[in-house]
C-alpha cells in the first residue's frame, strides 16, 4: 500500500516529460517527411540533462541529438538516467544507424516510450532489443497524443499514401464563393493566418484548374517553409500568367493528362514549373505520385468537385472547415463538397473526434472522416 504515491508520482513525471518530448517533436512540423516527428528528453536526478528532436530525414534521430546534448560533466549521470521518447527507438539501419545501440552504449537503464513505431522495420523490435539488453522499458505514456502528433506518418506507413487534409472556408449558408464565383474573402484575417501556418506544416497543397482560373491563388505559407504547390489539370486550359507560375518563393508542380505537346508546357517549364503527365488523372494517382516523392501530409484546398472526388477515393482523412458568420445566398453559389452520390441523410459521412474553436470572427471545425483508409490503388 505504501508504494502507491511513488507509482503515482512516477506516472505524473513520465507524463510531464513525455509532454516535453511532444513539444520538442512538434518544432519540426512540416520538415521531417517521410520521417516522423520525434522528441527526446534525458532525465537524471530530477533534472533534464539532455534533449533533442529529429529535424529532417537524413539527419540523426531525436535520441542521438539528445544523447549528444548531454554535457561532459553530466555524462556519469547517464548510468542512472531515464530516456523519454514519443516514438519507439529504431532498431534498423535506415539513412542513420539504430538508436537502440546508441542508447545501450550510453548505459541508460530506463526508457519510456510514447508509442510503438508502425514502420514494419521497427514495429516492437526496438523495445525488444532494449529489453534484451537489460533496459527497463515502459510503453504507452500519453499514447493518444503521440499517435495524434504522428497521424500522418502512421497513415503513410500503413496505407502507402500521404495523409490528406481537406480545408475550406464557407459562409453560414454553406457557400465557398458567391454565385458569380467571388470568394475573397470568406473567412477573416485570423483564419487566413491559421491556414498559412497549416500550409507551412504540410508537404504539398493541391488545387484544381478551376481554382487557378477563378481565384489565382498564391498558396504560400508566408512563412519560411512553403509546401509544394500542386495543380491538377486534365486539359491544361490554364492562364499563362497565374501567380502559381512564379516559382522563386515556392515550387509548383502541374500534373496533367494533356498531351506532352501542349503549348503551355514549355512556357511553364521556362518559369521553373515542373510538369508531369499522368494518363489517368485522379486524386488517387496524384497522391500515389506524391507518396513516391516522400510526402506525408497533403492539403486539399480545391473546389467542391475535386474535393468530392478526393473524399470518394479515400484521399481525405481529416477536415478543417472554417465557418464564417455571414450569408451570401445564391442557388448556384458553390458548396465545399459537390456530389458524393449520397441521397439519404442517414448516408452522410459523420466526422469523428470532432473539435471546434473560434478563430477571430470565424469558427473552425476539425474532424476525421469515418473511414481513414484510402480505396485500394489501381494496379
Ligand atoms: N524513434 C525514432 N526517432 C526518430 O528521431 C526517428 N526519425 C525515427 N524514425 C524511424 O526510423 C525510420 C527512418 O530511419 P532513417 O532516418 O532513414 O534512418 C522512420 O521510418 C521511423 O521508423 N524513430
Ligand atoms: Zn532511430
Amino acid at each position: 500500500m505504501r508504494s502507491a504515491p511513488v507509482v503515482e508520482e512516477t506516472a505524473t513525471l513520465d507524463a510531464q516529460y513525455m509532454g516535453h518530448c511532444l513539444e520538442l517533436a512538434a518544432r519540426a512540423k512540416g520538415c521531417t517527411a517521410p520521417n516522423p516527428l520525434v522528441g527526446c528528453v534525458i532525465v537524471a536526478e530530477g533534472r533534464v540533462i539532455g534533449e533533442g528532436f529529429h529535424p529532417k530525414a537524413g539527419e540523426p534521430h531525436a535520441e542521438v541529438f539528445a544523447l549528444r546534448s548531454v554535457s561532459e560533466s553530466d555524462r556519469p549521470l547517464l548510468s542512472k538516467a531515464t530516456l523519454y521518447v514519443n516514438l519507439e527507438p529504431c532498431n534498423h539501419y535506415g539513412r542513420t544507424p539504430p538508436c537502440t545501440e546508441a542508447i545501450i552504449a550510453a548505459g541508460i537503464p530506463k526508457v519510456v516510450v510514447g508509442m510503438i513505431d508502425p514502420n514494419p522495420q521497427v514495429a516492437g523490435a526496438g523495445v525488444e532489443r532494449l529489453r534484451s539488453a537489460g533496459i527497463e522499458v515502459t510503453v504507452g505514456v500519453r499514447e493518444a497524443e503521440c499517435q495524434r502528433l504522428n497521424e500522418a506518418f502512421v497513415h503513410r506507413v500503413r496505407y502507402q499514401r500521404p495523409f490528406g487534409i481537406l480545408k475550406y472556408a464557407m459562409t453560414l449558408d454553406g457557400k465557398i464563393a458567391s454565385s458569380a464565383g467571388h470568394s475573397l474573402w470568406v473567412s477573416g484575417e485570423a483564419a487566413r493566418a491559421m491556414v498559412h501556418q497549416l500550409r507551412s506544416e504540410c508537404d504539398a497543397v493541391i488545387v484544381g484548374g478551376n481554382t487557378v482560373r477563378l481565384d489565382n491563388p498564391l498558396l504560400t505559407s508566408r512563412h519560411e517553409r512553403n509546401p509544394l504547390r500542386v495543380v491538377m489539370s486534365r486539359t491544361l486550359d490554364l492562364p499563362s500568367d497565374a501567380s502559381l507560375w512564379e516559382t522563386t518563393t515556392a515550387p509548383t508542380l502541374v500534373i496533367t493528362a494533356a498531351a506532352p505537346q501542349h503549348p503551355l508546357i514549355p512556357q511553364l517549364q521556362a518559369r521553373g514549373v515542373e510538369v508531369v503527365h499522368l494518363e489517368s488523372l485522379t486524386p488517387t494517382t496524384v497522391m500515389a505520385q506524391l507518396y513516391q516523392r516522400g510526402m506525408m501530409t497533403v492539403l486539399w484546398e480545391c473546389g467542391g468537385s475535386l474535393a468530392a472526388a478526393a473524399i470518394a477515393e479515400g484521399m481525405v482523412q481529416k477536415v478543417w472547415a472554417f465557418i464564417a458568420p455571414k450569408i451570401i445566398g445564391g442557388s448556384n453559389a458553390p458548396a465545399p463538397v459537390a456530389d458524393l452520390g449520397l441521397t439519404k441523410m442517414n448516408e452522410a459521412l459523420c466526422l469523428e473526434d470532432v473539435s471546434w474553436q473560434t478563430v477571430g470572427e470565424d469558427i473552425l471545425v476539425v474532424g476525421y472522416l469515418p473511414s481513414r483508409s484510402p480505396a485500394p490503388s489501381p494496379q
